[in-house]
């Protein structure tokens, strides 16, 4: 068997109150993996953990069979973190930013901005190339954000938000891009608020309530699981509430 993309185990972090409680979460090489649940479930801190940016209180997380917390800096060469607050540089353009991105990485200035026009090309910035993103709009900015996510080739992008704020065009565009790179054999986990994008894009999908998982698997297992023929949302709704409900009674 295959290493998994991502294996996480006995994960916790508390703030005032525990957030994430002995999290045991696996992700397939190759798979594109949803993340839902409702706000405040930890998705994001579950998340910040395995981009190594939140220190866990307790336990591993292993990706593509390097220690995490032990190397980080190996399990980075390796990742893509889009968070859902773009940051780039105001006073580069789109292409300037991605060659210093790549820099950072040591790419050679040639490949650089060969990633760079493809990237640009794929996410539809064209427009805007030439352009200061201090200037852009959220949507723009998000699209500049991931392609500097993207520019090291990761084998494992982490994507927290990512179709928040943007248009119908852009949200394809999006879209697109990633289930492009899955197609390349690249692991996607995304968190979302939009169902059927989960339900659309995603070959598995896990619940998260109260910092634990509650349910995971495709769409048909999710529908087994409550018993009914019913849409994403239901089933959504449903589990949520039964995890609720479970913890209530914990
Ligand atoms: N740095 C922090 N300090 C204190 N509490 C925090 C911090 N980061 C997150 N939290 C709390 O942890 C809980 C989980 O937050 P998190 O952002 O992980 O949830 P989420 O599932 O991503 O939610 P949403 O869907 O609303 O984005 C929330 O109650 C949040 O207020």
């Amino acid at each position: 068997m295959s290493v998994p993309a991502l294996a996480i185990s006995s994960l916790s972090k508390r703030f005032d109150r525990p957030v994430v409680t002995d999290l045991a979460l696996n992700v397939r090489a190759g798979e594109f993996y949803a993340l839902l649940g409702p706000n405040g479930a930890g998705k994001t801190t579950i998340l910040r953990m395995v981009a190594g940016l939140l220190q866990p209180d307790e336990g591993q997380i292993s990706i593509f069979g390097i220690d995490a917390r032990r190397d980080p800096i190996a399990a980075k060469r390796i990742v893509a973190w889009v968070s859902d607050e773009p940051m780039v540089y105001d006073r580069l353009t789109p292409l300037e930013y991605l060659e210093f991105v790549a820099g950072l990485w040591q790419i050679d200035a040639t490949t650089a901005r060969q990633r760079a026009l493809d990237l640009i090309d794929w996410l539809g910035l064209g427009p805007h190339a030439d352009e200061l993103c201090g200037g852009f709009s959220k949507g723009t900015l998000q699209k500049v954000a991931l392609a500097g996510a993207l520019v090291h080739e990761p084998k494992l992008i982490i994507l927290d938000e990512p179709l928040t704020g943007l248009d119908a065009g852009s949200a394809r565009q999006v879209k697109d891009v990633l289930l492009g790179k899955v197609r390349d054999g690249v692991t996607v986990i995304m968190t979302t608020h939009i169902l059927e994008v989960a339900e659309r894009m995603a070959e598995r999908i896990g619940v998260i309530a109260q910092g634990k998982l509650i349910a995971e698997g495709t769409l048909a297992e999710l529908r087994t699981r409550i018993g009914r023929e019913t849409s994403l949302e239901e089933i959504f709704l449903d589990l949520v509430a039964q995890g609720e409900a479970a913890a209530a009674a914990a």
